[in-house]
């Protein structure tokens, strides 16, 4: 997931929120935040809980743009479908042969270069079936 989304505005007739921002200005979206907002995720959205897309993404987000991995609008991520299979693909063949669990070596660090990651890389201990 990159840090952020950026536009510049070339239509000053498009209000935000109530104000004409001027052409020319860029705007930038922190997907990052947004995905971390309270208001929009509640009291525990800074907690790691995958089960709460169990019912899919329109359900957890009430419909609104609230979850942007892949950004949206007319300039929404082409390789999205890609991507997502891609990755259900290896996580599925490598759960198909081993477990894993987190390295004691493992520092949490998240870094956000272009996309978030772990700064020190992701250190894991794998266990063949
Ligand atoms: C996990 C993987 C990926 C993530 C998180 C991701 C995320 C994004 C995001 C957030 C945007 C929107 C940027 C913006 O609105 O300014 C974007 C655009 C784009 N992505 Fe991805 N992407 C991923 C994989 C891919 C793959 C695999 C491809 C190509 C096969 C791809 C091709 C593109 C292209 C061409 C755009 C620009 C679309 C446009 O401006 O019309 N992405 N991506």
């Amino acid at each position: 997931m990159p840090y952020e989304v950026s536009r510049q505005v070339r239509c000053p007739s498009r209000p935000i929120k109530g104000s004409s921002p001027l052409t020319g200005v860029e705007i930038s979206l922190p997907i990052l935040l947004v995905h971390h907002d309270e208001e929009l995720w509640g009291d525990d959205a800074k907690e790691f809980k995958p089960e709460k897309f169990a019912e899919g993404v329109s359900k957890v987000t009430n419909g609104q743009l609230s979850y942007l991995p892949f950004g949206g609008g007319p300039q929404v991520c082409i390789g999205q479908n890609f991507a997502m299979i891609e990755a259900k693909l290896a996580l599925t063949l490598i759960l198909q042969h081993f477990t894993f669990e987190l390295s004691p070596s493992y520092a949490h660090a998240s870094s956000s270069i272009a996309s978030l990651r772990p700064q020190y890389g992701a250190h894991l201990i794998l266990h063949q079936h």
